[in-house]
């Protein structure tokens, strides 16, 4: 069974994100409604020789001749060599306004192709094919697309919104279980934010997904896609309520700083740390009891993820680590803004936070 989610908002064109089983097959004829001048298909080192030839194989049949362009998989290349790397093939492929990127693989390849998008020519189409759990839950919808630097997670970036999403569940088969529970960090952070009854079931009964059960991932896919694509149609550019999607960021890539963005940390399981502080934190200040921050945590925990800094094979320096909570994109003047809790469902937003207080709760929380 095929489900298609609209993103639609006042501020860009609608799009669909198109879930179900075997859906890669659909590339080509769904990218040859496009009518692309020429297509790219941006891959990864690992999800290249294990897809790539049925995404190229589709477009074939449809008449497109794609070309294939491979980064080394993993974090690293979200940087600007990798960026210049992607622009230059583009360039040398022959690409122009009416060309097309495919994005094929997690959300490093949904972040990369999707800012070369962006820029190439100053904007051209890209279709999304995320391949990890957490790209199809996340990352391949609502148009943030960047690169880090070793001064902070996706600090150079644009909003472009890709003009489908194919979320093939099948493609999951190969994933390894690590990643699968990664993505489901941010599955999880959709419940923690609005959805106390989903938060529920994919800490109870759902949580088989999390090691990968095919039923409970497709449920799951769904859900978060309707609760990213709601919040993403409200308000693109994050000026109030997407915000709220940054639930367990602010310390979260401040801890994907400090390690290196190496394979220590993947970045799901530093949103299920940054989640489950950020409810600790809610619950110190009194804004929700101790017993839903520890609900939380033990619904994170229940699908294998992490949720304290001593789960992190890291020593954390709590100075350094507010220094980077400091530097993130939600922070005005240095003056940081995070999303709090007053309980499982009820995330919000708030800038009233006292630096210093931070600190304290870093150093309880571990940091030295
Ligand atoms: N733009 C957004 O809204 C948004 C949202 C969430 C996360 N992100 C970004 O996404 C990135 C994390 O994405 P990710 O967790 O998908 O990481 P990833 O893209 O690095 O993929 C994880 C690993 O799985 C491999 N892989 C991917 N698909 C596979 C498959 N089907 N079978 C086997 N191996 C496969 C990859 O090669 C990689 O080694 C971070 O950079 C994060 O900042 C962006
Ligand atoms: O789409 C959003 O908005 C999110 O915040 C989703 C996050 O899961 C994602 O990691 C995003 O890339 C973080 O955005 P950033 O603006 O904090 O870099
Ligand atoms: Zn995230």
């Amino acid at each position: 069974m095929t489900t298609s989610i609209r993103v639609e908002g006042g501020d860009f064109r609608a799009y669909d994100v198109v879930v179900g089983a075997g859906l890669l097959a659909s590339l080509g004829e769904r990218a040859k409604a496009l009518k692309p001048t020429r297509v790219v298909v941006v891959t990864d080192s690992t999800v290249g020789p294990l897809h790539a030839d049925a995404a190229l194989a589709s477009l074939k049949t449809a008449g497109i001749q794609a070309e294939q362009i491979t980064v080394p998989a993993g974090e690293a290349s979200k940087s600007f060599g990798e960026l210049e790397t992607v622009l230059d093939r583009m360039m040398a492929a022959g690409m122009d306004r009416r060309s097309l990127v495919v994005a094929l693989g997690g959300g490093v390849i949904g972040d990369l192709a999707g800012l070369s998008a962006a820029l190439f020519m100053r904007g051209i189409d890209f279709i999304q094919v995320p391949t990890t759990v957490l790209a199809q839950v996340d990352s391949s919808v609502g148009g943030k697309t960047a690169i880090d630097t070793a001064r902070g997670k996706n600090l150079i970036g644009a909003f472009h919104q890709p003009r489908l999403v194919l979320a093939d569940i099948d493609i999951l088969k190969t994933l390894p279980v690590r990643q699968v529970r990664s993505g489901w960090a941010e599955i999880l952070k959709h419940g923690l934010i609005c959805d106390a009854a989903y938060f529920d079931w994919l800490s109870g009964e759902g949580a088989v997904g999390a090691e990968g059960d095919a039923e409970a991932l497709a449920k799951a896919v769904i859900r978060s896609v309707e609760i990213k694509a709601q919040v993403v149609g409200e308000d693109e550019k994050e000026a109030g309520r997407r915000a709220l999607l940054n639930l367990g960021h602010t310390f979260g890539h401040a801890l994907e700083v400090e390690v290196g963005f190496d394979d220590t940390l993947t970045h799901g399981e530093a949103v299920a740390v940054g989640c489950a502080m950020a409810f600790r934190y809610s619950a110190r200040l009194g804004l929700c009891e101790a017993a839903q921050a520890e609900r939380a945590e033990q619904g994170i925990r229940a699908a294998g993820l992490p949720t304290r800094l001593a789960d992190i094979a890291h020593a954390f320096d709590a100075a350094a680590l507010l220094e980077r909570m400091q530097g993130d994109k939600k922070a005005e003047g240095g003056r940081l803004t995070l999303i709090l809790a007053h309980g499982i469902g009820q995330a919000f937003v708030t800038k009233d936070v006292d630096a210093v207080d931070v600190l304290s709760f870093l150093k309880e929380e571990g940091a030295a």
